[in-house]
């Protein structure tokens, strides 16, 4: 139908002179001169017209990044909540569907529908002297490979082969493969222009002369400590996040084999390890870092530190990955519980208090149950011993304590963090107990709990911002009800320094609480940043 009306809209006469022409029935003559007068078809044809003008205007994309700009102006309106009418715009922002319309728009833009590239290889191998025969049906698409040329050999190899394009599906090409002939013609010694022209505009059955990579059957082989044609070691590691749990500078080490090839790692850093080909050199550098890495690791194993397990960490998505399992089925949004964890008195309450008064719609202390039956500042449950129990007994307590000289059994539930992040609110925890024991219930794969370290300043700083003159001063400012001894200043930073290191393997973010409304500030635009940027996470938790 859609062809015999561009048919029509191509060549208006040709139905009246069809008609005119004496090769017609009368009554065939009839129905396509009542077929040419009809109302609809005239529009119908009409709406092709217009169909036909609106595809020929090419549609530019503004921005090729407007994820970045939305994510951008999302955070900024959410870090200053009182801006006039803000408020209705970091609603609409922050809904699913708002992240995939854009996210949508941002791979039109860039084209990113397309099948991806794999990684362009380091070396090809230009030993071997088997020749394939690879032939493939090949329509408009492209063959899905890109090609270069061995600047010193003149081969013409393939660089990449696109993920889901022709050669890819196909499973008979492969980065390195050296094309000799296309369709029984040369390449080999061509300029690649050459050959790429042969390639995009073969049609139908293309036949390849290639002369096979070894990669291949090296990769295939796999395993640690393969070795492939060319002598070089392949070290068999998949591609793996970890993360760094010393400070480590190359220039301060001695038994390095080459300083100027260390990497400089830092306490926390998020490291990469990619599959590599390791030359001498580089085996000799790996095998230092594996055992300086293993010494670290027994260095420590001697002190009554609590060795955190090999760990491998993964990207949690941003910006709304979504994960439906809302209680309608709808998407959640995807906060996790920010834990704050520090010496005593360093400021976590004040800092968890402050944060939640910036912007009590978003931020929540979790509701906590107890024995005790008179009220308290910060608001709790009553319930009784057994029924608390039963909760620890169901796994259903991130964290469980007891004050009053034991009469009072405290405890923080598991269902009063969920049903704040079903809510879609972010829950501001201050652990009772001492970490590592207290993140046990909070970092957890259902709750990803992320931990800030709040840590002390130098014992000069912290002695001035909580001399007991300003404490007085900033009274009504911080609701500060409690003065610090020097004696607990000083034990602060000594429990400060053991905490950092003991639970190193389990801060996400440390804080400086010198200033306080300078750590405020950063705890809140941390703790809205988190949940637009790309934050690492234990694999297994996902
Ligand atoms: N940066 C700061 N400058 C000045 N005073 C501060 C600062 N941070 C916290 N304070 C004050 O220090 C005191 C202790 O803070 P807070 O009660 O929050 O400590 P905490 O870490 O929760 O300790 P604990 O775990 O023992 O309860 C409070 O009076 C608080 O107002």
């Amino acid at each position: 139908m859609l062809q015999l009306q561009q048919g029509i809209c191509d060549s208006p006469l040709s139905m009246e002179s069809l008609i005119k022409s004496g090769s017609l029935s009368s009554d065939d003559k009839e129905f396509l001169q009542q077929f040419s007068n009809d109302a609809n078809m005239n529009a119908v044809v009409k709406l092709c017209d217009i169909l036909e003008g609106y595809l020929a205007r090419r549609v530019a994309p503004v921005t090729p990044s407007a994820l970045e700009d939305v994510v951008e102006a999302y955070d900024y309106l959410r870090c200053h909540p009182h801006a006039e009418g803000c408020h209705e715009l970091v609603h609409l922002l922050r809904k699913p569907h708002m992240k995939a319309l854009i996210q949508c728009h941002d791979d039109l833009a860039n084209r990113t529908y397309g099948p991806r590239l794999s990684p362009v290889p380091h070396e090809v191998d230009e030993d071997d002297v088997s020749v394939k025969i690879v032939e493939l049906v090949k329509q408009d698409e492209p063959l899905g490979a890109t090609i270069k040329i061995n600047e010193r050999t003149g081969a013409i190899l393939i660089a990449r082969v696109m993920h889901g394009g022709l050669a890819d599906r196909s499973d008979l090409l492969q980065a390195g493969d050296e094309v000799q002939a296309v369709n029984q013609v040369l390449v080999a010694g061509q300029d690649p222009m050459t050959a790429i022209r042969m390639l995009t505009t073969a049609r139908g059955n293309v036949r390849l002369s290639v002369l096979p990579s070894e990669r291949r059957s090296s990769s295939t082989a796999g395993g640690v400590g393969s070795v492939s044609s060319g002598g070089q070691q392949q070290v068999g590691v998949s591609p793996a996040t970890v993360r760094v749990l010393f400070n480590y500078n190359p220039a301060d080490d001695g038994l390095i084999p080459c300083q100027e090839a260390g990497l400089c790692l830092r306490l926390g850093d998020i490291l990469q390890l990619l599959i590599l080909l390791v030359t001498s050199l580089l085996s000799s550098m790996l095998s230092y870092f594996l055992l300086f890495v293993l010494s670290k690791k027994a260095d420590s194993s001697g002190s009554d530190q609590q060795q955190p397990p090999p760990q491998f960490y993964e990207e949690l998505g941003r910006f709304y990955p979504g994960q439906p399992d809302g209680p309608t089925g709808s998407p959640v949004p995807p906060y996790r519980p920010l834990v704050l964890i520090g010496p005593s008195g360093v400021g976590r309450r004040e800092l968890a208090r402050q944060l939640v008064g910036t912007d009590r719609e978003h931020f929540a202390l979790p509701v906590l149950v107890s024995t005790r039956s008179q009220q308290r500042p910060e608001p709790f449950v009553s319930l009784t011993a057994a029924q608390i129990r039963a909760l620890a007994e169901a796994g259903r307590l991130a964290e469980q304590w007891t004050e009053d000289g034991g009469n009072e059994t405290w405890a923080l539930p598991v269902d009063s963090l969920t049903k704040l992040l079903r809510d879609g609110r972010v829950p501001v925890c201050v652990p009772h107990g001492p970490p590592p024991h207290c993140l046990l219930g909070l970092r957890t794969p259902s709750l990803r709990a992320f931990v800030v370290y709040v840590k002390p300043p130098p014992l000069d700083v912290l002695r001035e911002t909580r001399a007991p003159h300003l404490l007085q001063q900033q009274d009504s400012l911080y609701d500060t009800g409690r003065q610090l001894t020097l004696s607990e200043l000083e034990a602060m930073v000594i429990e400060g320094q053991r905490m950092e290191s003991a639970c190193a393997h389990l801060i996400d973010f440390t804080l400086v609480n010198d200033d306080l409304p300078v750590a405020l500030e950063t705890l809140s635009e941390l703790a809205y940043r988190l949940e637009t940027d790309f934050s690492y996470v234990p694999k297994h938790w996902l």
